[in-house]
């Protein structure tokens, strides 16, 4: 099958890739010269294990190729998936300007029917605009089908997630549509699940509002598990036993970030606005997640009562481990605050330093490793659950003023901190050591 993919973030790039590597002929289309140029040297523009080796592979094998140019990469495209970004608004809802833009470019390039794949996350209603935008143009000489196809993919483990996904969703309008959408997917041999195409954007909402749900809920469970005295781990390990509840995303933190949960609960929120319901539970999970990106610098003031000039190492910058991105992490917030308490930042990650250097306030400086951030350090705040951060050896501590680590991730045991002498706090965990500790989720 001949496919065009208008767009190279993270989705397309990753949607782009993984077509050719299941067999298809793939053209990623983008606005971004830089993007193309480096994508056809076989640079990745992301960090994303995997995805380098896959894309240089199906380059080679001529099934993958990359254009600035719309039309030459529409050209004779059988299906074209478009994967732009659907940013926020300043009012919290999703901006379709990119998606939009998209439509219309569809509509000025194809000389021939097409199915128009919609992956980028949109509000209900959204796929049959993107047929109006088209059909208004296109005045009759081609045929276009509209398809919700959402992706699940998450930062990290996005090339795993593609070929190992739980479902893959399909919204059409007719059975045309569907058979050649199925006949796409088939050599992934994941589930498939169809719908109506209203019914498919909704999925993707809900599923996302879904998530975050479960992870404030469970940052809140860790806010009270700190009151009474109970143990965060042991509570998710217990509940998450329980497979009508599921162990995943039980992991209390520093609240969720990343590109879409963040957006996405928003957007959610108007769009059930926008036909006048009031989602009172999705916005209580957003107050909760803006609250417990606080949370470190609560607990660091706990401790360290004035942090002016004195010296504090941030480990882990990027919104998760395993990504270079760092949209809505809640390291933006964190080392924000503590400059504008005067305190001297040094930070680690092990992939996004260069990525946080133009987002990141400039005075934040950058250490080349572990042990340099914290040398001398009157705190250490962990942010990122890194492999890198989680296995260090704790005797690096002891080159800290006096060892006080503020963990966002319970990334350490507490017996093992408490034996290496350093003062721990974590999240929703007692502070000293324990009879039983739960292994980690
Ligand atoms: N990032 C993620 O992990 C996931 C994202 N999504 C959804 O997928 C969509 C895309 O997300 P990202 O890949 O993160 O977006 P992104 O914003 O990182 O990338 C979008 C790309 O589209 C290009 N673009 C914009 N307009 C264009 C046009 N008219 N023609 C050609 N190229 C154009 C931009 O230059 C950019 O390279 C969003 O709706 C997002 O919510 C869904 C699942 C996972
Ligand atoms: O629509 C999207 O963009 C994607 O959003 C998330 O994927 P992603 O944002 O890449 O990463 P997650 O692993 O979901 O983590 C999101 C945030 O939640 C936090 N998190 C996650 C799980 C958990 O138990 N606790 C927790 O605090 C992470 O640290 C991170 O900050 C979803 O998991 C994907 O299914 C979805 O496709």
């Amino acid at each position: 099958m001949k496919i065009a993919v208008i767009g190279t973030g993270y989705v397309g790039l990753v949607t782009g890739v993984s077509l050719s590597e299941i067999g298809h002929d793939v053209v990623c289309i983008d606005v971004n010269k830089e993007k193309i140029k480096k994508m056809r040297q076989g640079i990745s523009p992301i960090y994303e294990p995997g995805l380098s080796e896959m894309m240089m592979k199906n380059s080679a094998a001529k099934r993958l190729s990359f254009t600035n140019d719309h039309r030459t990469g529409m050209q004779q495209a059988d299906v074209i998936y478009i994967a732009v970004g659907t940013p926020e608004d300043p009012d919290g809802s999703a901006d379709l300007s990119f998606v939009d833009e998209a439509s219309k470019n569809i509509a000025e390039c194809i000389d021939h029917n097409v199915i128009v794949v919609t992956k980028s996350t949109v509000p209900v209603g959204t796929n049959h605009r993107i047929k109006e935008i088209i059909n208004s143009r296109l005045m009759g000489r081609f045929t276009v089908e509209v398809v919700s196809n959402p992706e699940f993919l998450k930062e990290g483990s996005a090339i795993y997630d593609s070929f190992h996904g739980d479902r893959i969703v399909i919204g059409a309008e007719n059975e045309h549509a569907f058979g050649v959408i199925e006949q796409i997917n088939q050599p992934f041999n994941i589930p498939i699940f169809k719908t109506d195409i209203k019914s498919a954007e909704m999925i993707k909402y809900a599923s996302n509002a879904f998530l975050a749900t479960k992870i404030s809920f469970i940052n809140e469970i860790s806010n009270i598990c700190e009151l009474v005295g109970a143990n965060i781990e042991s509570v998710s390990v217990g509940m998450g036993l329980d497979q009508r509840i599921g162990s995943q995303f039980l992991k209390a933190g520093i609240g969720y970030g990343g590109s879409c949960f963040p957006k996405d609960t928003k957007a959610l929120i108007q769009i059930a606005g926008n036909v006048e319901y009031e989602f009172e539970l999705l916005k209580g999970v957003v107050n909760v997640n803006k609250m417990q990106q606080g949370i470190l610098i609560r607990k660091l003031k706990e401790c360290v009562s004035d942090i002016s000039g004195k010296k504090i190492a941030v480990l882990g910058l990027s919104f998760k481990p395993n990504t270079d991105d760092l949209r809505e992490s809640a390291s933006i917030l964190i080392t924000e605050e503590l400059i504008k308490q005067g305190a001297l930042v040094m930070a680690y990650d092990p992939i996004a330093m260069e990525n946080a250097k133009s987002i990141l306030n400039p005075l934040v400086c950058y250490a080349s490793s572990i042990e340099e951030a914290v040398e001398n350090s009157e705190a250490a705040l962990i942010i990122t659950d890194w492999d890198e951060i989680k296995n260090v050896d704790l005797t690096v501590f002891a080159k800290m003023k006096n060892p006080l680590v503020i963990d966002g991730r319970n990334c350490f045991s507490i017996n093992e901190m408490a034996k290496n002498k350093v003062e721990y706090r974590s999240i929703g965990r007692p502070f000293t050591p324990q009879l039983v500790e739960a292994a980690p989720i």
